[in-house]
């Protein structure tokens, strides 16, 4: 990462039509939860598929640090728990890198054992809001002390007595819901969360998976989540998703390359993170749900996506956002070669994500020859059309792997190359990125 080392810049200009199949890594919710749900349980849960990204790989290093044993052998991920309110007091620091996910759900996770642990990340980690997790937490008796403006660094001293909550969520976010949930499965009684908009629901479906008691009624006050405390969670074997949000670069790269077709295999379609597929179908994207069907519960099918010459822009529902948080920096991509506008309301999140993702498209957009405009919460793009936008500059990324993808990928059809200052953080989410993008026919290079 460049937060530790070398800025890695990148360059991608327009290619030949982009073909073949990508098989993009696993899911990064599942894959952080597969870790600290399988840390929480008693004996070994096995995982396949699980994304090897660093964001991962530092929740791993974190699951050993509180105790658990994480290794690999073959393809298969192996974790042994030591149980819910078993977690050991790490000897160190506990460093998450990149991950908001990471950090805010291993918060959570010790917030309700008597044991403390100090937290911190890259340089974009550590300027992003913790408060929204350690404010529930304190409900549980956990005590937090972080820098001003409750940044990491922080250290969390967990309730040797932990009370159970009930706790309506202020903004929309799957990883305070997690927080909250984690924390209350070592609470004795009843651990409420409710949410006023739906958001990923990996959590629910896992918590239940791993044998806790958990239901969610839907209601006009929104979704309430009632968790009942201190389960013995029961080691699974786990088979991970492929990530619908790595899926998403691929496919809007053939719908902007002229001529192209990829197949983008077993992506997971759970409605709570599958809304970008839905905005580009209305946009006149050739995207295709091929072979769909059930898979450990979720849907999944084959993406199939098609050059599309004739994309219209759209009024993107602001209720939709929660379901494709992570993809609205691609989708402004996808805007840019659409005719007409995409208008983008109720996005105030991205503002606070691995950077303010609205300012970071926005300031590369404008820079590519595009227009944007931008307020708190929303943003619009007035798409140029097929083989109108420029390029041709620099876009910076801000420790930001979905920006120094998205530019990328819009490089692949501008008319001058896009050149990122730097690509390395890519590698927390998405590894394989270059090898893939260049095997269907994408011309990225280093430098
Ligand atoms: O719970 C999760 O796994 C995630 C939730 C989202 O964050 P918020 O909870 O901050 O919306 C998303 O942006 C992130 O990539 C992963
Ligand atoms: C926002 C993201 O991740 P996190 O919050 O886990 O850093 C993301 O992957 O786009």
């Amino acid at each position: 990462m460049s937060a530790h080392g070398a800025a890695i810049p990148m360059t991608s200009r327009a290619s030949r039509p982009l073909t073949g199949e990508a098989h993009v890594p696993g899911d990064k919710s599942i894959s952080h939860r597969s870790l600290i749900l399988g840390a929480l349980s008693v004996g070994e849960t096995r995982v396949t598929g699980l994304l090897e990204g660093q964001d991962v790989l530092d929740t791993a290093k974190a699951m050993r640090a509180f105790g658990a044993q994480v290794e690999k052998t073959g393809d298969t991920w192996h974790v042994h728990g030591v149980g819910v309110g078993g977690f050991a007091e790490p000897g160190s620091v506990i460093d998450c890198g990149n991950s908001g996910t990471g950090v805010r759900l291993i918060m959570g996770a010790m917030a309700t054992s008597p044991i403390t642990a100090t937290f911190t990340g890259d340089a974009s980690l550590n300027k992003r809001p913790m408060a929204r997790v350690t404010d529930p937490l304190a409900l549980f008796g956990a005590r937090a002390y972080g820098r001003s403006g409750g940044r990491l660094p922080m250290t969390i001293i967990g309730a040797a007595d932990p009370r159970p909550v009930r706790y309506t969520v202020p903004v929309p976010s799957a990883q305070v819901k997690s927080a909250v949930l984690l924390a209350g499965l070592n609470a004795p009684g009843e651990t409420v969360v409710i949410e006023r908009e739906a958001t990923r629901d990996h959590s629910e479906r896992m918590l239940a998976g791993f044998g806790a008691t958990i239901s969610t009624e839907v209601t006009d006050e929104g979704r309430i989540i009632t968790l009942q405390g201190r389960p013995e969670l029961k080691p699974q074997t786990i088979i991970v998703p492929r990530d619908p949000s790595s899926a998403a670069f691929p496919v809007c790269a053939a719908l902007i390359v002229e001529g192209s077709d990829v197949l983008v295999p077993n992506i997971g379609l759970n409605p709570t993170r599958a809304g970008l597929f839905f905005t580009l179908q209305e946009m006149g994207a050739d995207l295709t749900f091929e072979n769909m069907r059930e898979e450990g519960g979720e849907p999944v099918a084959d993406l199939r996506a098609r050059f599309s010459p004739d994309l219209k822009g759209i009024e993107v529902p602001a209720e939709r956002a929660a379901s494709m948080i992570d993809e609205y920096p691609v989708l402004s991509v996808v805007a840019a070669f659409a005719e007409g506008r995409t208008h983008m309301p109720g996005v105030k999140e991205l503002r606070v994500k691995e950077s303010d993702r609205i300012e970071a498209m926005a300031t590369g957009l404008r820079a590519a020859g595009v227009t944007v405009e931008d307020g708190e919460d929303w943003w619009t793009v007035h798409g140029l059309g097929h083989g109108n936008v420029p390029g041709g500059v620099t876009a910076a990324t801000h420790i930001d792997h979905r920006i120094a993808m998205s530019f990328l990928v819009l490089g692949l059809a501008t008319q001058a190359p896009m050149t990122v200052d730097d690509g390395s953080p890519i590698a927390t989410s998405f590894p394989i990125f270059e090898g893939l993008m260049g095997a269907l026919g994408a011309q990225i290079t280093r430098g």
